[in-house]
């Protein structure tokens, strides 16, 4: 059961901890996210971000720790897998999750347009012409030519796939948005659009954002926050410009310097 206290955070973790049989996930986690903040987490191959988000999007199962997100429908929801099933109705309304290799969050046998659309779809929409306008305008707002709705998403560069991707996950406006290494895997010059791309969009909507990464540049152009993790555990956060100017944990000195120095 969650608490029925009010608390004023979007998502509010505890003591998260996911131990793998051969070592460590993420250890001893708390955090808090409130609507429109920018959460960026760093650190360095291995050093568990991905794990955190897949917990803190309820996506995999904790050792202990609890995680609450404040649902607009639903009210406080134990993001536990299994422990409350509307948690998959949120996936599709509320929650948007972006995967490192879009292929994961996409349908690769279903149009761009299909892809798009089906948050909408799924939430009532069953008029044709309302449903093509608004995959087409979101199509056109990340920047893919309306003229590739019905192409398949096997034809699209790797750049467009992860357009598609954010497009497919913002069309039904969600409160909160988890992204695994966004432009990760992705040329430069293509990463630095997208970024531009994303942290517009993200900015509009005033959405929460909680973003993995390993590169200290994206997350000093997305995050208004940031939490450093070393072996599971957070070694280090505050304010973006703070970790990143005055970085106090040798490990985050490392990383900052490592970055300079490249
Ligand atoms: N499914 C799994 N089974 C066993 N161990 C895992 C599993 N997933 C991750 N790990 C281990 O947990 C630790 C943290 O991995 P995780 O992928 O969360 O780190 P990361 O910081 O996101 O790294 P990367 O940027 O390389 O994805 C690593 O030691 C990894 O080998």
């Amino acid at each position: 059961m969650i608490p029925s206290a009010v608390h004023p955070s979007l998502l509010r973790a505890r003591h998260v901890t996911k131990v793998y049989r051969g070592g460590h996930g993420c250890r001893n986690v708390s955090l808090e996210v409130r609507s429109g903040e920018i959460l960026g987490i760093v650190g360095e191959s291995g050093s568990g971000k991905s794990t955190l988000l897949s917990c803190l999007a309820g996506r995999k199962e904790v050792d202990r720790g609890s995680i609450v997100y404040r649902s607009e429908k639903f009210g406080p929801i134990d993001m536990a897998p299994g422990a409350d099933d509307r948690i998959a109705q949120l996936h599709q309304s509320e929650i948007g999750y972006i995967h490192q290799n879009p292929r994961d969050g996409l349908r690769m046998s279903v149009t761009a347009g299909g892809n798009i659309a089906e948050r909408i779809i799924v939430d009532g929409n069953r008029c044709y012409f309302d449903i093509r306008e608004r995959a087409t305008e979101w199509l056109c707002r990340v920047e893919i030519p309306e003229g590739r709705l019905d192409d398949l998403p096997a034809e699209f560069s790797g750049g467009m796939l992860q357009r598609l991707q954010i497009a497919r996950n913002l069309i039904s406006g969600p409160r909160i948005l988890f992204m695994d290494e966004p432009t990760g895997g992705l040329d430069v010059s293509v990463q630095a659009r997208l970024l531009d791309l994303l942290r517009g969009l993200v900015r509009q909507s005033g959405i929460a954002a909680i973003i993995v990464t390993h590169d200290l540049a994206v997350a000093r152009l997305l995050a208004d926050r940031l939490m450093v993790m070393q072996r599971g555990l957070v070694i280090e956060e505050g304010l973006t410009d703070q970790v990143l100017d005055d970085p106090h944990h040798p490990y985050t000195q490392l990383l900052v310097s490592s970055v300079l120095q490249a």
